[in-house]
């Protein structure tokens, strides 16, 4: 299986915090892999080096290399547009723009220089099937996208992100707001998606990455502890930590 992610010796420090300590990890392509871990061990953090969301914090010092595709992204001949373009994400809290559904979704396109109306019209309906939502807003195209419930919302914002046809799709807690159907549709969409795309998700829900990943990473204090198949690393863990953690001994 083609590795589209390859991460090895990442070090990040806030700062003085060293809160990501020599990660090494490999990401396969066209499968979900799931970051779990107690609050503050750095899931969010990794996650955000994968497309140089960190980039901006004040005082923060990266060093070790992150390769999409062979090609180092922290690299100096790496765009962090063109990056974001292949590597997109999705927030915990549903962040649609002040805008009409359509315009969401044709965000990105337009940012990359298509203007012709067909064309849109085609990448916006491909965006919100993708994301399963079309049949729900085929018809209120023009209508605010804050008038779509916070469920919806975040399928639309999957689609905001599907719409520049990434290669990997980042989600950070993307269903922590959410209630139990709406958590369960995206979950189903997640799985759908993986056909196309790559998927890595941070979730504090051991239950989720259990049902949903095929790999699952355990931080502890900022440092990547295990990973493994997901089956495996519920059910025969080699990490005692890693036990502790998911029989519920600590978290
Ligand atoms: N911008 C920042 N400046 C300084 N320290 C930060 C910053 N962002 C995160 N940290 C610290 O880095 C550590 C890891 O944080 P991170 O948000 O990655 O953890 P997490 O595992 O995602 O936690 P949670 O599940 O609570 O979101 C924490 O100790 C946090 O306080």
């Amino acid at each position: 299986m083609k590795q589209i992610m390859e991460i090895d010796r990442l070090n990040l420090h806030y700062g003085e915090f060293h809160a990501l300590k020599e990660m090494k990890l490999d990401i396969p392509e066209r499968t979900i892999t799931a970051f779990i871990g107690p609050s503050g061990c750095g899931k969010s953090t990794f996650l955000r080096t994968l497309n140089r969301m960190n980039d901006l914090v004040p005082g923060v010092r990266i060093d070790g290399s992150v390769k999409l595709d062979g090609q180092d992204i922290y690299g100096a001949d790496t765009e962090v547009e063109t990056l974001r373009k292949r590597v997109g994400m999705v927030f915990q809290q549903p962040n649609p723009f002040p805008k009409s559904i359509f315009d969401n979704v044709a965000y990105g396109p337009r940012l990359h220089g298509i203007r012709d109306k067909a064309r849109l019209n085609e990448i916006v309906e491909r965006s919100l099937r993708g994301a399963s939502l079309w049949e729900e807003v085929k018809d209120l195209l023009n209508k605010s996208a804050l008038s779509l419930s916070g469920g919806q919302q975040q399928r639309l914002c999957i689609a905001r992100a599907l719409a520049v046809e990434p290669d990997v799709l980042l989600m950070d807690e993307a269903t922590s707001a959410l209630d139990p159907l709406s958590t369960l549709k995206i979950e189903e969409l997640v799985r759908e998606l993986k056909q196309d795309y790559t998927i890595v998700m941070v979730t504090h829900n051991m239950h989720q990455a259990a049902r949903v990943s095929d790999r699952t990473v355990f931080f502890l204090n900022g440092e990547l502890v295990e990973a493994d198949e997901t089956e495996k690393l519920f059910s025969t863990p080699v990490d005692a930590r890693t036990e502790d953690y998911i029989t519920g001994r600590f978290g």
